[in-house]
């Protein structure tokens, strides 16, 4: 037998994503997307035993086709996911054909709050991206459980709400996604607030391609896209724009991108906001939510603001009072 000087472990990738709730749709399909982006090694964590270390390996005996690198692990015991740089939400329930987004509170909210504080605690230099339902509030959740500071915690739904509504764009105007940027902010809810005039073809916004009725009528489409995918599918909500959505703000972090990015933030004033999360531009980099950015809106869009955010406020309380109980 010739020497071998190779050790049987592998060298472990420059960065470490953590995914609880890693053995869903939404965290396993996340987990394959970072992976094969080649971003960094994956812990998929979840707590139904086998599950996710069987997706790892999966996923792990794709690599040699999909020619990456990463390392992917599947665990039920959060100390597997120490020193992470970046650790992902997406534990608890997906809402099922006729419920809202809150009517997951009870069943999430307790979920989520262990799920932060129990991955913090291994890895407290984290940066940490909520996905769960609803999403503004368990970001909240998330925050006062772990007590990071607002630059560490955010929620991700702007990518997806933005990605929708550039999808339905591109598909009334017949015009490639990519030459489309799209605007949404507010709570990840029927009250969203998608903004048409920064809402742009290269540059050309919306309002000039476009009349007002179907401007209003692919809001509509993009307020109702959750719902939409849900009652399609029956069985739980989409997870791979869902996935693809995180990924982005994944990379934006670990590559130190700078890149402005609508993500859930905790407000201390801007936009006239106080102690709220809820989607707003967001410059992210390694540092994580480096800068949020404060667009000049009508006073249309500005009450609209403001009514999403009202609304996220009391299911915020909602949650607290539960929670106590
Ligand atoms: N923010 C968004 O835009 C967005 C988009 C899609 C889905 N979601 C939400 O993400 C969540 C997950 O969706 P999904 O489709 O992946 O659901 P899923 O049911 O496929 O996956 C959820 C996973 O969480 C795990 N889990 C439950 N309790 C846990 C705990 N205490 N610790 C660790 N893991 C736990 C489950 O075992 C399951 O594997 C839902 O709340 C859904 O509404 C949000
Ligand atoms: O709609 C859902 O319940 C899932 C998610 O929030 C989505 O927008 O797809």
């Amino acid at each position: 037998m010739p020497f071998s000087p190779f050790s049987p472990t592998p060298a472990s990738h420059l960065h470490r994503v953590s995914i609880v709730g890693g053995a869903g749709k939404v965290g396993s399909t996340l987990g394959q997307r970072i992976a094969e982006k080649n971003l960094a090694d994956v812990v998929l964590l979840d707590v139904v035993d086998g599950l996710p270390k069987g997706i790892a390996l999966d996923l792990m005996e794709a690599r040699g086709i999909e020619a990456h690198n990463c390392l992917i692990s599947g665990t039920t015991d959060y100390a597997d996911t120490a020193g992470s740089d970046v650790v992902v939400i997406t534990a608890g329930l997906a809402r099922k054909p006729g419920m809202s987004r809150d009517d997951l509170i009870k069943t999430n909210a307790r979920i989520v709050v262990e799920a932060a504080k129990n991955a913090i605690a291994y890895s407290p230099d984290a940066i940490l991206i909520v996905v769960t339902n609803p999403l503004d509030v368990m970001t909240y959740l998330a925050k006062q459980a772990t007590d990071l500071p607002r630059d560490r915690v955010m929620g991700m739904a702007g990518v997806l709400d933005s990605a929708r509504f550039q999808t339905f764009i591109a598909m009334e105007l017949g015009i490639c996604s990519v030459d489309i940027q799209a605007m949404v902010l507010g709570g990840h809810g029927d009250l969203m607030v998608p903004l048409p005039a920064y809402s742009t073809i290269r540059g050309i916004p919306i309002t000039e391609l476009m009349d007002t009725a179907t401007i209003e009528r692919l809001i509509h489409r993009t307020r109702q896209g959750g719902a939409e995918i849900v009652e399609l599918m029956q069985t739980g909500g989409a997870y791979f724009a869902p996935a693809s959505s995180t990924c982005l703000m994944v990379e934006a972090i670990l590559h130190n991108q700078s890149r402005l990015i609508p993500a859930a933030a905790y407000l201390q004033g801007e936009y006239g906001l106080q102690d709220v999360f809820i989607g707003v531009p967001c410059r992210l980099g390694r540092g994580g939510i480096e800068s949020i950015l404060e667009l000049r809106l009508s006073e249309a869009e500005r009450d609209a603001l403001h009514t999403s955010a009202k609304s996220v406020r009391e299911s915020i309380e909602q949650a607290i009072a539960m929670l106590k109980r």
